[in-house]
């Protein structure tokens, strides 16, 4: 599909596609709908961004409570979403030593106990050794730089999520 074939949808097809580009955030593409027509993937891309970033600190903590736990829960009872489902285990997270998995759940306690909301990293910019890496260093962050630097990785998901949805080679005929 072409940014032209995004702008054809009706809402409920727009919304159907476009959902879950933030993890179990159906509100964001709700919200960006109605500046359909967007004159490319870039424009609809800023339009979600920038819908995020005027959100006040509670909306941001409440995106980055939606994101299920890396090698959490979800993934052992097989209840992510695809999306996450395919990023997770393209990380090797749904490969993990049961030491490493151990680690993972201890730190993400530890994570969630300091900030009140998960862990969050674009699994697919990242493998299995540098997310434990940045989990145990982004535990002794200080609270606002971490729910900006989150916030920064659920953007790259999104972008990411985005590029698997929208054809960016055909020129726009709006
Ligand atoms: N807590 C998370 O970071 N979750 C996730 N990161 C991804 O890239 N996909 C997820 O589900």
């Amino acid at each position: 599909m072409d940014i032209s074939a995004v702008n054809a949808l009706a809402y409920e097809e727009f919304e159907k596609i476009f959902g879950n580009v933030v993890e179990k955030c159906p509100i964001v593409a709700a919200a960006v709908w109605s500046q359909c027509p967007f004159k490319s993937l870039t424009a609809l891309e800023d339009a979600i961004f920038e819908f995020i970033d005027t959100l006040p600190e509670s909306g941001k903590e409440g995106i980055l409570r939606c994101h299920p736990d890396l090698a959490g829960r979800d993934l052992q009872m097989g209840t992510l979403t695809q999306e996450s489902r395919e990023e997770q285990s393209r990380a090797g997270l749904d490969a993990l030593e049961s030491a490493e998995r151990t680690r993972m759940a201890q730190l993400n306690e530890e994570y969630k106990a300091r900030f009140g909301f998960p862990f969050v990293i674009c699994a697919r910019m990242n493998d299995k050794a540098n997310i434990l890496r940045q989990l145990s260093e982004r535990c002794q962050s200080e609270r606002a730089a971490e729910r900006a630097r989150a916030v920064e990785e659920v953007k790259k998901i999104c972008h990411l999520r985005l590029q698997g949805l929208v054809r960016t080679d055909a020129p726009n005929k709006l």
